[in-house]
């Protein structure tokens, strides 16, 4: 299967940042979802997860299609509580129904990564809705309860190595687990809405204890409140992805650049861009003094 984006010959770069606009404003004002922690961490597993059912084998899944607007994919269990975030869009998609649904939930990752002073993702529009029949089969996206093989494997499907996989893994500063969508709980310390190289700094900082929790899952608890999955903790189990943790808990703009890249291509996994396609590298709300 090709998955070729459509070439968007009446839409420019000042149209797409008018999109980009409209979801940030609506992110800084809805800012009391979830505890104030607020709609970017939801929005940004959202775009994952719109990407992450990719396979590159055969090319199915993936976010080109759309396909977690049907039910089919949105009730997936591996996707409990996005709900939120497609709620959080679907006012956006109204204002500008010529964007596709695959646009729309990649992008709002893209607004979520930079407006909590993250880096600039770069992003290309023309993905292409698929109809529901060509919805993927639930179970593609990863468990949180085993190691580092698993970790490299899993990836291994969305041809992402393992410099790739830790520098995304660290999108788990932002947010937090909830005991009613995935089993997990905490952390109970402050979660953050505020994307930085913290996940890396926790990972080696702190004194991690293995602990069943209300849900009766594992998971690393540490005395000031924080938590990590079975799957985070994995990536100090292992020699050559504890090489990546240190190099990102000491260098935040090398963590910065290598997850824009890796964020970028998880988001285009399985898509075939026309040269002609441009490449945005949208303004936050902030530098155009909004
Ligand atoms: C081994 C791979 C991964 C596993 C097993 C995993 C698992 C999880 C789990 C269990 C949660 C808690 C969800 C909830 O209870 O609401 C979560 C949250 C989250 N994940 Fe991951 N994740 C993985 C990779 C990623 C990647 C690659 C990204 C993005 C680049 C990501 C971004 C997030 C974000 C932002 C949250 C917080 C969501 C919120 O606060 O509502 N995760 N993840
Ligand atoms: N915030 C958050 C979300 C998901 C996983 C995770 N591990 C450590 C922190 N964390």
């Amino acid at each position: 299967i090709v998955h070729m984006a459509q070439e968007i010959k009446d839409k420019s770069e000042k149209d797409y940042q008018e999109v980009y606009n409209a979801i940030a404003v609506k992110l800084r004002e809805e800012d009391e979802f979830d505890g104030y922690i607020g709609y970017g961490p939801v929005l940004t597993r959202l775009a994952w997860h719109s990407s992450g059912t990719w396979d590159k084998n055969n090319n199915t899944g993936g976010s080109f299609g759309g396909t977690y607007q049907f039910q089919k994919e949105s009730n997936d269990p591996s996707n409990k509580g996005l709900h939120n975030g497609a709620e959080f869009l679907a006012p956006i998609h109204k204002q500008f129904p010529w964007l596709s649904h695959g646009d729309l939930y990649t992008l709002g990752g893209v607004v979520a990564i930079q407006e909590l002073q993250g880096p600039v993702i770069p992003w290309r529009p023309g993905r292409v809705d698929l109809p529901e029949d060509m919805t993927p089969d639930n179970g593609r996206l990863p468990d949180a309860v085993y190691g580092a093989d698993y970790v490299r494997n899993f990836f291994k499907r969305l041809d992402l190595n393992d410099q790739e996989v830790v520098a995304l893994m660290g999108a788990h500063c932002l947010g937090r687990t909830h005991l009613q969508n995935t089993g997990f709980d905490g952390p109970w310390g402050a979660a953050s809405n505020t994307f930085t190289n913290e996940f890396f700094l926790n990972l080696l900082n702190e004194n991690w204890k293995l602990e069943k929790n209300e849900a009766k899952n594992m998971q690393w608890n540490s005395p000031k409140g924080y938590m990590m999955l079975p799957t985070d903790h994995a990536l100090i189990e292992d020699d050559k992805y504890m090489a990546y943790v240190k190099l990102y808990a000491t260098n935040n703009d090398k963590f910065f650049e290598d997850f824009a890249k890796a964020f970028k291509k998880l988001l285009e996994g399985g898509i075939t861009f026309p040269q002609s396609t441009p490449t945005y590298r949208f303004e936050t709300l902030d530098s155009q003094g909004l």
